[in-house]
């Protein structure tokens, strides 16, 4: 996984390389600073050759500070992060899950990540760089003028590293339960957002208010044990990187006055050593911030992969428009089968009616028809190819689903209608051929109307006309319509009915629904009855399952009733 974060946004990657051998040369100037200083307080006069080195330093450091660090510094942060979000958006906007709760929350989470990795380009590699040059030539120096001192450093390291490695487990607990707890917030303030009309409705808002500031507190508490963690982790490695260094100097103070070490060269040591460990403290923390995104990082890597998995084995495009869909198999969840060994064929010509009761899979149907579920066994074929052979980009360009609430875009009637319109076409007349959106010649605008987010300007039927007429304009040749008919009224309903009847004539054509009036004017229809699937005319039905009839007969009743 590494190699893989390594490998975004590589073609900045030179940029990093010379920002750190530029910056590496400038604390190497401290350093060379300090040894001159002390051989010049020593013998009285300046080195010749430390002075030209001092020159040198001095000029690419001032010339990387003015010129160099505004165009090379955070460039692969920036690039490996671009890289990144490309792959995560391709991924994540071939979703099109209806959960949109669900969604905010993955994508609030996984950009998060995506942000936070950036410590890895910015800091984890240029520290590391800086370690390895800085400590070759600290080892080198150290082991040639004082070779026994090597050992403190090496020492602190190990302190440091046996301590960190204590702390690692808790650390793993304390962000497990932050991020449960954030996650926790987060959904009950996106569940109470969407709700808010039912709160007040409800006169729950003191509830709400409760349970939120419950969760708030929870929230604080467990950031705090975050944060005391992270502060306990400072102290341990400041305690062994502090306490290596003072030992160190304590040791070349002593050496100094022993007389086996001048004072040029333990300055030169010492401060290599600082300079050192300095840069050891800053890798062992931003190591561990890195080291607790990886988990995320892997998810994400995960998703990116399902999407390449998905497209590389599905490769095949359809080249004409299908002429039948046929299920055979069983779906349902991946820890959940909903029915098994079911049958649907769907054929241009006629409506192909699809009922139930609540819950008893109609939507899982229409879901794995649309290929964002992949079946838990069987396939579905469309003509001769079988689905999961095709991408899902190339199965959508020949299908389209309705669901009870569609959504439209802020902008004209006219804009919504020709949303999948990419031909010349007169929409016009198909429209006044299908008796559809007849509603706008009465509008002042007529489809110049704007019709507001979402629709919010007009009225639930008319919304679902336009809706329906949209997909129609977009010439699909497979229509699933998942109980369209359920929120509107009536003659809506009918009119609705008529349209997708006619449109039959030429398309494959779904309709999911729950309506009584609606199944009786389908010439056939599959019916969800006990986990297992009927298949006939409504007539058939009725006589084959007894609930249908019941149900059929109480309608009847009914409508009796009232003309009574
Ligand atoms: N993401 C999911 N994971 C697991 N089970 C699910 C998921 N979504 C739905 N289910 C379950 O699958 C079953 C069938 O749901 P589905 O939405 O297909 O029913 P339906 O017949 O369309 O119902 P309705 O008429 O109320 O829309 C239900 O028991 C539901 O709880």
């Amino acid at each position: 996984m590494i190699k893989r974060i390594w490998n975004l946004g590589g073609q900045q990657r030179w940029r990093t390389y010379i920002q750190v051998l530029c910056q590496w040369l400038s604390e190497m100037l401290v350093v060379t600073v300090l040894t001159a200083g002390a051989g010049r307080a020593i013998s009285g006069s300046w080195s010749t050759p430390l002075l030209i080195c001092i020159c040198i330093q001095f000029i690419v450091s001032f010339t990387y500070l003015m010129v160099g660090a505004p165009i090379l510094s955070d460039r692969w942060a920036s690039a490996a992060s671009k890289d990144l979000q490309h792959q995560f958006f391709k991924y994540y906007l071939k979703q099109a899950s209806t959960d949109t709760t669900k969604m905010m929350k993955i994508l609030h989470q996984d950009l998060g990540t995506i942000k936070r990795i950036a410590v890895f380009y910015d800091t984890i590699i240029p520290t590391s760089l800086q370690l390895i040059m800085t400590g070759i030539v600290m080892v080198v120096t150290i082991l040639f003028i004082h070779p026994l001192t090597v050992l403190i450093p090496l020492l602190g390291i190990f302190a440091l590293g046996g301590g960190m490695g204590l702390l690692e487990g808790l650390g793993d607990k304390k962000n497990f339960a932050y991020i449960a707890s954030f996650n926790h917030m987060g959904q009950r303030f996106l569940d109470d957002f969407f709700g808010m009309n039912s709160l007040i409705m409800y006169q729950r808002q003191e509830q709400y208010a409760a349970d939120f500031a419950e969760d708030s507190e929870n929230f604080r508490q467990k950031t705090m044990g975050v944060l005391v963690y992270q502060l306990q982790t400072l102290t341990i490695m400041d305690l062994c990187l502090y306490g290596a260094l003072g030992w160190f100097v304590v040791a070349q103070g002593m050496a100094v006055a022993a007389g086996t070490l001048n004072i040029m060269s333990a300055v030169l040591i010492s401060s290599l050593v600082s300079l050192w460990l300095i840069d050891f403290r800053k890798f062992g923390y931003f190591i561990h911030i890195f080291m607790s995104t990886l988990p995320k990082v892997k998810h994400i890597f995960e998703l990116i992969d399902y999407d390449t998995n998905q497209t590389s084995s599905a490769s095949v495009d359809l080249k004409k428009a299908p002429r039948f869909v046929k299920l055979d198999g069983s779906v349902g969840y991946a820890d959940r089968n909903i029915l098994s060994n079911v049958t649907i064929d769907l054929e241009i010509g006629h409506v192909v009616g699809l009922a139930g009761p609540s819950g008893s899979g109609k939507s899982t149907i229409a879901r794995t028809l649309m290929k964002q579920l992949p079946m838990t066994s069987g396939s579905i074929t469309v003509d001769n190819t079988n689905l999961t052979a095709l991408t899902r980009q190339s199965w959508w360009r020949f299908v389209a689903y309705l669901g009870p609430e569609s959504v439209l875009f802020d902008g004209s009637i006219e804009d919504n209608l020709l949303f999948g319109v990419h031909t010349d076409i007169n929409w016009e007349r198909q429209l006044k051929e299908m008796n559809l959106c007849q509603f706008v010649q009465d509008l002042p605008d007529r489809f110049e109307t704007v019709v507001g987010e979402n629709g919010a300007r007009l009225s639930p039927g008319q919304r679902q006309q336009i809706a329906i007429a949209r997909a129609i304009l977009a010439n699909k040749q497979v229509y699933i319509f998942d109980e369209i008919t359920s929120n509107i009224d009536v003659d809506n309903a009918r009119q609705i009915l008529r349209v997708i009847k006619q449109l039959a004539q030429s398309k494959i054509t779904m309709l999911i629904t729950h309506r009584l009036d609606d199944i009786e004017q389908l010439d056939e229809v599959y019916l969800v009855d006990n986990g297992r699937l009927v298949h006939g005319t409504p007539v058939e039905l009725a006589n084959k399952v007894v609930a249908f009839k019941q149900l059929i007969d109480e309608q009847n009743q009914l409508l009796k009733e009232v003309r009574a």
